[in-house]
């Protein structure tokens, strides 16, 4: 299949060699010249250094020319982005399926990918591929296995066909609400985990943390119509393990450097790549009020990163919330 990939960061140029593999025609969109140069060598040292990617790929800064070669079209880009993207393309998109990569949920208007791309698209051909998923591990073969969710089932079963193979097990799932939630908030998770790492690699506050973090997600999910079984698979808790405990995660990086008393702007300045959970907080902080979902980890998280709060102070108000059923 003649396929395009929006964004050669790290995911999208571990994902082409997934699709290369599977024998696909691999076109891949960057804005950077030379990230553009590099891929024509068989490499990308910006975003996924050591590891090389097959000379059949079909690296472009032609947005157009990637989209209307491509039956399917992979987007690789961060939340942020994927509106002012999605316009550029609008002209010539031709309703091909969209696999979309990203984690996160838009700054003001708390929206979803899903939602994003029906409003400048229109009715979207929609699959989110989400799950516990590093790209430094997918892209050396590591045995890998992620959700791929449409409410049109032919189009996830279309996905699973596409990506899957012996290191690489796609699902398929139909809660795509559940799906793109989970994915985002524990990002968010993972940055309140880092933070226990970068105070004192505290064990039993960490697991207390992802636990009931599992809970704010599962409340928060089901508020918006998603499926609480959703939460309890790959995209769910085998996201939140991952993100919450790997080295190669970003967003628990950024949580590690806070506890360590690093600023969030010099943290982020000092980062090529994106770590979602700094923007999905700020989304989520704006809205939990107004749906009236408790999310105590979630705000304290927001607290520490922009209203300047101590994280050991965080903790303890946390420590100190009245007392309550675990469920
Ligand atoms: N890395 C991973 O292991 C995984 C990441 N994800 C998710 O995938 C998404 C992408 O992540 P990842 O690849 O890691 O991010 P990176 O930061 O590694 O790369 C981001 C890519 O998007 C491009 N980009 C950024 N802003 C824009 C913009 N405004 N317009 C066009 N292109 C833009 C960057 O280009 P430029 O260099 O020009 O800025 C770069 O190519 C995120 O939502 C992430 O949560 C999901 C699973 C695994
Ligand atoms: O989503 C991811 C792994 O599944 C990537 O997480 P980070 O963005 O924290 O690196």
């Amino acid at each position: 299949m003649n396929i395009g990939i929006i964004g050669a960061g790290s995911w999208g140029t571990a994902i082409s060699k997934i699709l290369l593999n599977n024998g696909h025609t691999v076109r891949i969109w960057t804005r950077d010249t030379n990230v553009y140069e590099s891929l024509t060598n068989g490499e990308n040292p910006y975003y996924l250094p050591g590891i090389s990617i097959p000379k059949t790929i079909i690296p472009s800064i032609d947005l157009k020319d990637v989209v209307v070669n491509s039956k399917l079209i992979v987007l690789a880009i961060p939340t942020q982005a994927v509106r002012e993207v999605a316009k550029q393309i609008k002209s010539y998109y031709q309703n091909q399926i969209i696999v979309n990569l990203a984690k996160g949920l838009e700054i003001n208007s708390q929206k979803r990918i899903s939602e994003i791309l029906s409003e400048v698209l229109g009715n979207v051909k929609y699959v989110i591929l989400s799950g516990p998923s590093h790209a430094e591990e997918v892209a050396r073969d590591i045995p890998t296995s992620v959700v791929a969710a449409s409410e049109n089932k032919n189009l996830a079963k279309i996905t699973q066909e596409t990506f899957s193979n012996v290191s690489f097990r796609v699902y398929t799932n139909d809660d795509v609400i559940g799906v793109e939630l989970g994915g985002s908030i524990k990002n968010v998770i993972a940055i309140s985990a880092g933070i226990i790492d970068g105070i004192g690699g505290w064990d039993n506050s960490k697991a207390a943390l992802i636990t009931r973090g599992l809970a704010e997600i599962i409340r928060y999910g089901k508020k918006k119509g998603a499926k609480k079984e959703t939460f309890m698979g790959l995209a769910g808790l085998g996201d939140l393990i991952v993100t919450c405990n790997s080295l190669h995660s970003r967003n628990r990086y950024v949580g590690e450097m806070i506890g360590r008393g690093k600023k969030l702007n010099e943290i982020i300045e000092n980062m090529n790549m994106v770590a979602e959970g700094i923007y999905t907080v700020k989304a989520l902080y704006d809205e939990i009020k107004a749906l009236k979902v408790e999310m105590p980890i979630i705000e304290k998280t927001y607290e520490v990163l922009y209203l300047n709060k101590d994280p050991r102070k965080a903790i303890h108000e946390l420590m100190m919330r009245e007392l309550k059923d675990e469920n």
